[in-house]
C-alpha cells in the first residue's frame, strides 16, 4: 500500500492524516495543540508538527506528504533565513488601519478588487507588511524574504521556497486572474519587495523531505480553505460552510472573481479553479465561549441549546466577539439583544449564540450570491449537535453534514496523492457518509438578528 500524508496546521492546532494513496483510506493520525494569540512563533507550528507526525506513527513508510496551513498569516524571514520577528495571525487585526489606507492610496476598492480579487482587510499579508512598515521599521529592514504558514513549514521540512495559487490569492499582491505576482502593490504597501515563494501548479513537485525520515516527496500544499475544499470533495455547485476557529463559506468556480464591496475574497483554489470565499473572525469559539460563561461543557451546551425555543424567545446574540472581518468592524464587541427575565436562562444564552452564529454564518453565505445544490456544513463547530438541528431553520435550506473528520488535512494527503500519480485532475477517493438535515425555516430569527446588528 502506498501511504500519503495530509497536514493541517491551523489556527488552533496542527493535525496529520495518513491515508491510503489509491483509495484514500485512513490509515492513521495524530494532533498536537498551538498556542493561543494572534501572534505565534512560528517555531511553535513546527514543535506542533513533530509532535502530530509522532503521534500519527512516524513517515517512514510515507510516499508523498502535503501542507495545508491556516492563509494569510506574515512570516519575515531575514538573510539567514531565521523568523524575524512573530508572525502576524490572519485574525489579527492591528492592521486594519494599515487596510483602509492600502484602499484609499490605491483608489479604492474596485481597484483592488481589479488587481488581486480582493478587497484587503486586517486579515491580508499586506496589510501586516505595511503595519511592520510603519511600526517596527527594523524588522522590515531585516526582511529579506515574507512567506505564509504553509510555505514556511514546507521550506522548513523541503528546502524550497514555495507557494501555491490558492495561498498565493490571500496576499493581496498575487492575482488569481492573471497568475501572476503584483510586486508594484507590494513596493507601494512596504516600500520594497523582499524574496517571495515560487508559485508552483497545484500537482507540481516542492522537492523531498530532507531529515532522516525516509524518502518523502513534498507537494505544493495549500491554504486551510482551498485545502478543505479538496478533503471535503467540494464540485461546482457545491456551497461549504466551514465552522472552525473562522467561518468560511465558499465555492469552487470555473473562473475569477472580483467584488468591489470587499465581501467576497476572490481567491484561487488548489485544482487550477477558483474559490470565492466570505470569512468571519468569529465561528467555533462562539459556542466554546458561551459554554465556558455558562459553566458547561460542549455536550451539555448542545443539550440546552436544544431545550429552548426556536427564536431564543426574542434574546439575540451578535458573536463578534474577536471583533469582525465581514463585515469589516475590527473593533466591534459582541452584544446580546432583548433580555428579559424570561429570556434570562442559561438555556435561552445556549440558543442565541448557536442561531447567532448560524445567522452571522447565513450573511456569508448570501454574501456569495449563489443558490448551490447542496450546501455542506465542516469544521469543529460542525461536531455540535445544535448546529446540526438549528442550521437549516437559520439558512432556510437543508444542510448536508459529512461525517466528522480532518477535511483540511484530507484535502492535503489527496493532493500528496496527485502529486504521486499525476494526471489533470486530483485522483478519486471514496466518499464518507453524510447526514442531512432539514428543518421549517425561521426567517424572523435572522430578521431580529438583522435589527440587532442594525442597532448596535
Ligand atoms: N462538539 C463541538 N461543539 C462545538 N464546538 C466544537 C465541537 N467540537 C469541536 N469544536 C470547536 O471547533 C474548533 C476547532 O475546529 P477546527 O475546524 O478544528 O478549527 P481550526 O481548523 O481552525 O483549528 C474549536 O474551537 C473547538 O472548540
Ligand atoms: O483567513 C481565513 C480565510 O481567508 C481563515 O479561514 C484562515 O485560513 C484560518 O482558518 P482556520 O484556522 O479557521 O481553519
Amino acid at each position: 500500500m502506498t501511504l500519503v500524508a495530509g497536514v493541517d496546521s491551523s489556527t488552533q492546532s496542527c493535525k496529520v492524516v495518513i491515508r491510503d494513496a489509491e483509495t484514500g483510506a485512513l490509515v492513521r493520525q495524530g494532533r498536537a495543540a498551538h498556542p493561543d494569540g494572534t501572534e505565534v512563533d512560528p517555531e511553535a507550528w513546527w514543535t506542533a508538527l513533530q509532535e502530530a507526525i509522532a503521534q500519527a506513527g512516524g513517515l517512514d513508510d510515507v510516499a508523498a506528504m502535503s501542507v495545508g496551513a491556516q492563509q494569510h498569516g506574515m512570516v519575515c524571514l531575514d538573510e539567514s533565513g531565521a523568523v524575524v520577528r512573530d508572525a502576524l495571525l490572519w485574525n489579527d487585526t492591528r492592521s486594519a488601519g494599515a487596510a483602509r489606507d492600502l484602499v484609499d492610496e490605491l483608489g479604492g476598492p474596485v481597484k483592488w478588487a481589479e488587481a488581486v480579487g480582493s478587497v484587503p482587510v486586517a486579515s491580508f499579508t499586506v496589510t501586516k507588511l505595511r503595519w511592520l512598515a510603519e511600526h517596527e521599521p527594523d524588522s522590515a529592514r531585516r526582511t529579506a524574504r515574507v512567506c505564509l504558514p504553509h510555505d514556511w513549514l514546507t521550506w522548513r521540512l523541503g528546502g524550497e521556497f514555495v507557494t501555491d495559487r490558492g495561498d498565493a490569492s490571500g496576499t493581496g499582491y498575487w492575482s488569481p486572474a492573471t497568475g501572476a505576482y503584483r510586486t508594484d502593490l507590494l513596493q507601494a504597501a512596504f516600500g520594497a519587495v523582499p524574496g517571495l515563494p515560487r508559485v508552483l501548479g497545484p500537482h507540481d513537485a516542492a522537492g523531498e523531505l530532507r531529515s532522516g525520515q525516509g524518502s518523502v516527496r513534498l507537494a505544493p500544499g495549500t491554504g486551510d480553505n482551498m485545502a478543505a475544499a479538496l478533503g471535503v470533495g467540494a464540485e461546482p455547485g457545491d456551497v461549504v460552510v466551514s465552522i472552525g476557529t473562522s467561518g468560511t463559506a465558499f465555492a469552487v468556480a470555473e473562473s475569477p472573481s472580483a467584488d468591489p464591496s470587499g465581501a467576497v475574497a476572490g481567491f484561487a483554489d488548489a485544482t487550477g479553479r477558483f474559490l470565492p470565499l466570505v470569512a468571519t473572525l468569529n465561528a467555533a469559539r462562539v459556542l466554546g465561549a458561551t459554554a465556558g460563561m455558562l459553566g458547561v461543557g460542549l455536550d451539555r451546551f448542545d443539550e440546552l441549546a436544544l431545550e429552548a425555543p426556536a427564536g431564543s424567545g426574542g434574546l439575540v446574540y451578535v458573536p463578534y466577539l474577536e471583533g469582525e472581518r465581514t463585515p469589516n468592524l475590527p473593533d466591534a464587541t459582541g452584544s446580546l439583544h432583548g433580555l428579559t427575565l424570561k429570556t434570562s436562562t442559561p438555556a435561552h444564552l445556549a440558543r442565541a449564540a448557536v442561531e447567532g452564529l448560524l445567522c452571522h454564518l447565513a450573511d456569508a453565505f448570501d454574501a456569495l450570491g449563489l443558490d448551490p445544490a447542496r450546501v455542506l456544513l465542516i469544521g469543529g463547530g460542525a461536531r455540535s449537535e445544535a448546529v446540526r438541528r438549528i442550521a437549516p431553520a437559520v439558512f432556510g435550506r437543508p444542510v448536508v453534514v459529512p461525517e466528522p473528520g480532518e477535511y483540511v488535512a484530507d484535502g492535503a494527503a489527496r493532493q500528496a496523492a496527485w502529486l504521486l500519480r499525476g494526471g489533470d485532475e486530483p485522483p478519486v477517493w471514496e466518499a464518507g457518509g453524510t447526514e442531512h438535515f432539514e428543518a421549517d425555516a425561521t426567517p424572523e430569527v435572522r430578521s431580529r438578528y438583522a435589527e440587532a446588528c442594525d442597532s448596535r
